[in-house]
């Protein structure tokens, strides 16, 4: 026997819905009134596309209910029908777009809605929406009411036109008890103000005594100013306002192709780069998000921009920027103008760029490792921290065109004071983004080479200690090689200025890796200690290099008892680690807490001797 066909509808479970939207795709309830605001603003734009000239306002009423009204396009009883009783249908797509068809991108340019689900919202505040409206486009039409229950029941009745009397729509809520917090009178003027702050229709919050918030203004862009200086002031209030902070300066955008206006602020302090700053994005005058990181590129992060666009489209929660093609046109082109500003203070504000490049020198080397442009211009003006101190590498580079440039921090602070001592110009290359640009000089500055640092080159400065002295060390240095020698470090004897300096600790990567291989392989055996084994022939040893001019190598140099030769060298090379400034390892301090005890023990056991030209020794 045949099986028959039922054709059925799909019913939708609205409150499972709405509890959808309200969790998953708004982040806060608030979002309810910038879709009343939006859907206002549409109808007011549809109405003028046929009527220049007819009004365009909205009035938001607080009080038990809440209300927005609007004198725009207004409803007919078939839209009701059609727009407001079928979720996922709008008005704003031509014919039945889809929503990435061709009626969608005709309709774009116009509304600000296109998803057809914007009303839905007010489901997350309220139990029961009324919208009571005239149509525009037909003055004999009756008006019409829809009276929508989140529980997915909805009446429509038409009432006689007068009920109405001028063509337009008013929304009504009876605000939730639970959710009263985002209808309270004085959140609805903040949330109208924070949304609607850009609109171009002008937007009115009314209080239940009949106090009246004006909600919009224009953005300082688009006002006109005595001179420069007032924009220019005009522009740093409204940060001010906006944002709480006075920009270093204020760069203004204009996006005629993407319909995009606005201005970015630069930030006063130092942010990090990891830290990108949140852009205000609006569409068409409506606030879409103040979190947009995405509308400038990566590099631009010193940066606060406030926009308004035509051209970008939202994501369905309308809460962030649908990455396509045209954002990332816009991206592309925001960095360009920011990056114009940047090359351009070099010639018109030297001073600026240099307190810009005191807060944002991090950001700026980041943008120039990419942008040979910008590298050459601002190269010059970065500081970087080196044998002379904390100079621009243009000042370096006049009295070092052979600079030498080290890996890491702990290498320069190694080697820093003997190099400089030796003439020798070092850049510290350890911080962030600093090597790579050091490499880049020579492109720019002919004539300049920059090589790296390696522990050969300072020892290729070192002088050699004369035979005759090196010969009166030969114990000491026996005896030092011995102890330092489990360390995997060699000892050398050199005259290096400064005096002051004892002992200089030659020390890189490898030769720590091979320490920690060392280790390993003095704890595994078998197949894995050879290999170990084997790596480790190949690792260059670390190396403690005694300065023979200074008073306490020397002196250390004519002990002759082992036991003190011993702890003398463990000194002397604990000293060298402290000034390498890395962190000791526990065995590192164990020696170091071993060699003073024994330096003190020695000092307490040897009575009536006192090193030259120290005090007497006198009773505590
Ligand atoms: N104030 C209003 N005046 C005239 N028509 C309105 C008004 N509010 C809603 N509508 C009609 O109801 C339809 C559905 O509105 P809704 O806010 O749910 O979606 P939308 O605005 O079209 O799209 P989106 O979901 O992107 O906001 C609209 O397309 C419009 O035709």
């Amino acid at each position: 026997m045949p099986h028959s066909e039922t054709a059925h509808t799909f019913q939708v479970d609205l409150r499972g819905l709405v509890d959808l939207l309200s969790h998953h795709l708004y982040s806060s309830p608030r979002v309810y009134l910038r879709e009343l605001l939006q859907n206002a603003v549409d109808a007011i734009t549809a109405r003028q596309a046929i009527d220049p000239g007819a009004p365009g306002s909205i009035t938001v009423r607080t009080g038990d209910t809440l209300t927005v009204t609007d004198t725009g396009i207004g409803l007919t009883e078939a839209d009701v029908h059609r727009f407001l009783a079928t979720i996922g249908r709008s008005s704003k797509r031509t014919g039945e777009g889809a929503l990435d068809g061709a009626g969608l991108d005709a309709a774009r340019g116009e509304f600000i809605g296109q998803f057809g689900i914007g009303l839905l919202a007010c489901f997350v505040v309220a139990d029961e929406i009324t919208v009571l409206s005239r149509t525009a486009a037909d003055p004999s039409a009756a008006a019409v009411e829809w009276r929508g229950h989140s529980d997915g029941r909805y009446t429509i009745r038409t009432l006689p036109a007068s009920t109405v009397p001028e063509p337009g729509t008013t929304v009504r809520l009876v605000p939730r008890v639970d959710t009263a917090e985002w209808t309270s009178p004085d959140q609805v003027v903040a949330l109208a103000r924070h949304y609607g702050g850009l609109l171009r229709h002008e937007v009115t919050v009314v209080g239940a005594r009949g106090e009246s918030h004006q909600v919009n203004e224009t953005p300082p862009w688009e006002q006109a100013h005595r001179s420069p200086l007032a924009r220019r002031e005009a522009m740093t209030a409204h940060c001010r306002t906006l944002f709480d902070f006075t920009p270093l300066d204020t760069i203004e955008l204009d996006l005629p192709a993407a319909g995009l206006r606005g201005v970015a602020y630069v930030l006063p302090t130092a942010v990090s780069p990891a830290q990108r700053a949140g852009h205000r994005v609006h569409l068409k005058g409506m606030l879409l998000t103040d979190q947009a990181p995405e509308l400038l590129p990566e590099w631009a992060f010193f940066v606060r921009c406030v926009v308004d666009t035509t051209s970008l489209r939202p994501t369905a929660s309308r809460e962030a920027l649908y990455e396509d093609g045209t954002l990332s046109a816009v991206r592309d082109a925001l960095g360009e103008r920011i990056r114009d500003w940047l090359t351009g203070l070099a010639a018109s504000d030297p001073s600026l760029l240099h307190r810009f490049i005191d807060t944002h020198h991090l950001a700026v080397k980041a943008l120039a490792r990419y942008d040979d442009e910008l590298l050459r211009i601002v190269l010059p003006w970065l500081p970087f921290e080196t044998t002379d101190g904390n100079v621009t590498l243009e000042e370096f580079a006049r009295t070092h065109p052979a600079l030498l440039v080290t890996r890491s921090v702990e290498e320069f602070r190694q080697v820093a004071p003997i190099a400089a001592a030796a003439g020798l110009g070092v850049v510290n290359g350890g911080y962030t983004y600093d090597r790579d640009l050091v490499h880049r000089l020579p492109e720019i500055r002919p004539g300049t080479s920059v090589t790296d640092l390696d522990p050969a080159t300072v020892t290729a400065h070192l002088d050699a200690v004369d035979p005759a002295a090196e010969l009166r060390a030969a114990s000491f240095l026996a005896v030092a090689r011995d102890t330092i020698g489990v360390h995997d470090c060699d000892v050398v004897l050199r005259d290096f200025q400064p005096v002051t300096a004892p002992a200089l600790l030659l020390d890189n990567r490898e030769a720590r890796h091979e320490r920690t291989r060392s280790s390993l392989a003095a704890e595994s055996d078998g197949l894995w200690a050879d290999i170990l084994g084997s790596l480790r022939q190949e690792s260059p040893r670390a190396q403690l290099v005694l300065n023979h001019l200074n008073p306490l190598v020397r002196q250390a140099l004519t002990i002759t008892e082992r036991g003190l030769a011993v702890t003398a060298a463990e000194a002397l090379y604990g000293q060298a680690l402290l000034l390498s400034r890395r962190p000791l390892r526990a065995s590192e301090s164990a020696l170091l807490n071993r060699a003073f005890i024994g330096l003190l023990t020695h000092a307490m056991h040897q009575p009536g001797t006192a090193a030259p030209g120290s005090e007497p020794r006198k009773e505590l």
